[in-house]
């Protein structure tokens, strides 16, 4: 699904009035029909309070609290303006032609907002910009300690549609009713907590349009991934679903290789091979049945000839799990200008590559896996930067490296060497437990091997890793979930993809 900035919105209204010939005022109308559509799932709120700013999202607010009061239910609203324009003045007008009470005077806003089930917060919209202050900010506090359910009109007010998110007063919903399209910072992590559950609902933009116009980031949903899916056919062998190595593992650092090997396995690869020091092959061995083991010669002046041919047997590469950054230089830079196929760079081939400091190792079809540290590493901006602005940056370092870079979060920003940012939200904090990452490079080179671009094994790898943790999570909860439980998970996961 395509995602929004801010500005997105304006550009669209005047699509709509332009060329399909709709007025805002009917959009307004389709907004407003849509968030009472989403209030009446709660049978036991019957008294709503709507705040009023002075844009068009305030113009939603109003149709809302006309709607609601059509309904029967008692609906107050609290005005920040009265000088209102446009479409959101026309609405003003109907709704003081009906008996809802209007309030405007600051005080008065602790006992309204005591007597209400639900607090429908149309304050600010994707039209604001900067930071709150005066009277918004007072009301803003007051909505947020005021302890009653908190819906938003398409967007947490005081969260810009995109760019970077300070930390300042904005609301906090229990549900934000987004429309049309969901807005980019909705979906990021520190966003995703101020608009509690999302839901994008339909307000008549014209599917034409929708389709015609161009975003460069993207909502990663179930529609997006299933196109990505390897296919599988009855008359096949293992040959047809290729191959991957994954080199890593030190001492005590085997587990990161199993649980790779493990990942990709489930995820449907056709041989696997794992190269290890020598000292890890025997527990390697032990662990993963289906995998062959390699063993990784000290000399590497004598490893090169043997490490080619092994090299030329795989589609897929994955360096970096529990690989020690220790004397691993050469060996890592000799791997990356001599591996023709894709290549996933994580853990310790991240760390490698921010030692060595030589950006021109990657290439087109090499992915980058990192966290927040990782990244600060490599590009230089503290952890606190990018996750401010992390769509911009993810977008700007993978079109500067030409390559694709998979941010990972709890919300993972996988950016292509196009510029362009996929967002993915499945997953949850059952994830947050180190391994996690190894058997998300081992899922992505799995795909790889199956014949996906970098691009596609990426999106695909980072959405099932989440549905697997959700699958398990619907069931056994959050809080025990282990990096080992995924690969298994994963046979679900495809499951309901498919
Ligand atoms: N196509 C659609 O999706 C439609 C969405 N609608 C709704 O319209 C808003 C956007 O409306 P807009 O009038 O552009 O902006 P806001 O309502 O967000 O109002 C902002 C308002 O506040 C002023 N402002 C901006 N920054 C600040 C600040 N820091 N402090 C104080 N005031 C600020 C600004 O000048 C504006 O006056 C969208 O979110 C939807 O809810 C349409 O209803 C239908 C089409
Ligand atoms: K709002």
């Amino acid at each position: 699904m395509k995602a929004l900035k801010g500005s997105d919105v304006k550009k669209i209204d005047l699509l709509c009035q332009e060329k399909y010939k709709i007025p805002t005022l009917l959009l307004m109308e389709h907004s407003g029909l849509k968030v009472v559509e989403e209030i009446q799932h709660y049978p036991g709120h019957t008294k709503f309070t709507v705040i009023v700013g002075k844009g068009n999202n305030g113009g939603d607010g109003l149709v809302v609290a006309r709607l609601l009061h059509l309904k029967g239910f008692s609906v107050k609203v609290f005005l920040t303006e009265e000088n209102l324009q446009g479409d959101a003045k026309i609405n003003l007008e109907i709704v003081k032609s009906l008996p809802i009470p209007l309030f405007r005077d600051l005080p008065s806003l602790d006992r309204i907002l005591e007597e209400t089930d639900v607090i429908i917060d149309g304050l600010f919209g994707v039209g604001f910009k900067g930071t709150i202050g005066g009277i918004a900010k007072e009301i803003v506090q007051k909505i947020n300690s005021s302890g009653k359910y908190v819906l938003c009109i398409d967007i947490p007010s005081g969260l810009a549609g995109d760019g970077p998110m300070e930390n300042r007063e904005i609301v906090k919903g229990d549900k934000t009713v987004t429309l049309g399209l969901p807005k980019e910072n909705l979906l990021l992590s520190k966003g995703r907590v101020y608009a509690g559950e999302l839901v994008v609902k339909d307000i008549g933009i014209p599917p034409e349009l929708i389709n015609q116009y161009k975003t460069d980031t993207y909502w990663l949903t179930e529609d997006i991934v299933k196109k990505l899916l390897p296919k599988r056919s009855q008359d096949s062998h293992k040959g047809s679903y290729g191959t991957g190595i994954i080199v890593g593992g030190s001492k005590g650092m085997s587990g990161a290789v199993i649980l790779a090997a493990h990942a990709a396995l489930r995820a449907g690869i056709g041989l696997l091979y794992t190269l290890v020091d020598r000292e890890l092959v025997n527990t390697i061995e032990t662990s993963s049945y289906e995998s062959i083991t390699l063993e990784m010669e000290e000399d590497l002046e004598k490893f090169k000839p043997i490490l080619v041919n092994y090299l030329a047997k795989a589609q897929s590469l994955l360096i970096g799990p529990g690989f020690s950054t220790n004397n691993r230089e050469e060996l890592f830079i000799y791997i990356l200008n001599n591996f023709p196929g894709k290549i996933i760079i994580d853990g310790d081939g991240l760390n490698l590559l921010a030692k060595i400091q030589d950006y021109s190792l990657i290439r087109e079809n090499h992915i980058l896996t990192p966290h927040p540290k990782e990244m600060s590493r490599i590009i230089g901006l503290t952890v606190e930067e990018i996750l401010k602005d992390s769509i911009n940056i993810v977008r700007e370092y993978s079109k500067k490296y030409r390559c694709t870079i998979v941010l990972k979060g709890s919300t993972t920003c996988i950016g292509t060497k196009n510029g362009e940012v996929f967002l993915n939200t499945t997953g949850n904090n059952g994830l947050a437990t180190g391994g996690s990452g190894d058997v998300l490079g081992g899922i992505i080179l799995g795909l790889l091997a199956q014949g996906l671009s970098v691009e596609e094994g990426a999106q695909l790898g980072v959405y099932l890793h989440g549905l697997a943790a959700d699958i398990i999570a619907e069931e056994k909860g959050y809080f025990s979930l282990l990096p080992r439980d995924l690969p298994e998970a994963l046979a679900l996961a495809f499951k309901k993809l498919y």
